[in-house]
């Protein structure tokens, strides 16, 4: 019997979602950092195997939106639930309990519900000999929560509990043929993706509301005999900002160009010739038009 179906991940910001993605799929699909609200699309991580395909559908970190931006953020986490055949819900060691299930009963999901607590290895160095007891400590507070239909401790960094994990998982897959070609990881185009690298580099490179004012747009992308051409924009909001991300004599955007260029080519087995510009777009976090052009759809 085949199983195939959609898993979509869910949770507050930063409680590891893209890096359990990443995990199970063995390839950077979806951006990591350590900063809140890194992701802003559904991303699609594919794990086929002989026996089952589940797609896992990374998400932007649940939250209440003050602008725009952030309201297509949670339609693109609500479009990812109402697809789902298994929500993961995915939490980590200093969400409260109590907030964790008032926020999964207050989703009223109609597929099966797991729960994954996640950066259990912080919980491990914290408690020393006592880990056992604190792990269980967590498991019980979940204790007579029949949202969920199981309880995971996890570390998506380490890869601890996601055999466990992914074996809860294809229990309530339901049978199926695949739904993307099996040597297929993600359903984002390689622009996509470079897209996102480069956004990834802001994230890290940059400070304060900087990242958050800021999108990518692949303007071209030319495969040619000797190397990959890629011309991006980077949006900002304000004058100033693009100011920072310029830098001092161009630093700052000479440095989110190598870093973002040494990781595309080691990505794509090619040479890059990466062309970076950077254009002012006053209030486009609130605009519906630069937002679907920014590729900002649920
Ligand atoms: N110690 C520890 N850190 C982790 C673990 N999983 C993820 N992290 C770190 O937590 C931070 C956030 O990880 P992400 O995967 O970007 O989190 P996310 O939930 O996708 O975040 P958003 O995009 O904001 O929703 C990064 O710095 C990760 O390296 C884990 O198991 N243990």
């Amino acid at each position: 019997m085949f199983r195939s179906g959609f898993v979509s991940i869910i949770g507050r910001p930063n409680v590891g979602k893209s890096t359990l993605m990443n995990r199970f799929v063995g390839e950077k699909i979806s951006i990591v950092t350590p900063k809140a609200q890194t992701t802003r699309h559904r991303i699609a991580g594919i794990l086929s195997s002989e026996s089952y395909q589940i797609v896992f559908i990374d998400t932007p970190g649940i939250l209440d939106p003050a602008y725009k931006l952030q309201e297509k953020m949670m339609e693109a986490m609500h479009k990812a639930v109402q697809d789902a055949d298994v929500v993961l819900y995915l939490t980590d060691i200093t969400e409260s309990p109590d907030e964790v299930k008032s926020r999964i009963s207050s989703l009223q999901l109609q597929v099966p519900c797991m729960l994954a607590i996640n950066k259990i290895d912080l919980l491990k160095s914290a408690a020393g000999e006592d880990e056992e007891r604190t792990v269980e400590s967590f498991l019980q507070a979940y204790q007579a929560f029949p949202a969920v239909v199981k309880i995971l401790p996890i570390s998506a960094q380490e890869g601890w509990g996601l055999d466990q994990l992914l074996e809860a998982l294809i229990e309530y897959l339901p049978e199926g043929q695949p739904y993307y070609p099996t040597d297929e990881l993600t359903d984002k185009p390689m622009r996509f993706i470079v897209a996102e690298i480069i956004r990834e580099k802001i994230f890290l490179l940059t400070r304060e509301e900087i990242p958050y004012h800021t999108a990518v747009v692949i303007q071209s992308y030319e495969d040619k005999e000797t190397l990959t051409r890629i011309r991006a924009e980077i949006i900002v909001s304000r004058e100033s900002q693009k100011g920072i991300i310029l830098g001092e004599k161009g630093r700052m955007i000479r440095e989110i160009g190598r870093l973002a260029r040494e990781e595309i080519e080691q990505m794509i087995g090619r040479k890059v010739f990466l062309e970076l510009f950077v254009k002012v777009r006053p209030g486009w976090r609130e605009n519906d038009r630069f937002l679907s052009s920014f590729g900002y759809t649920p």
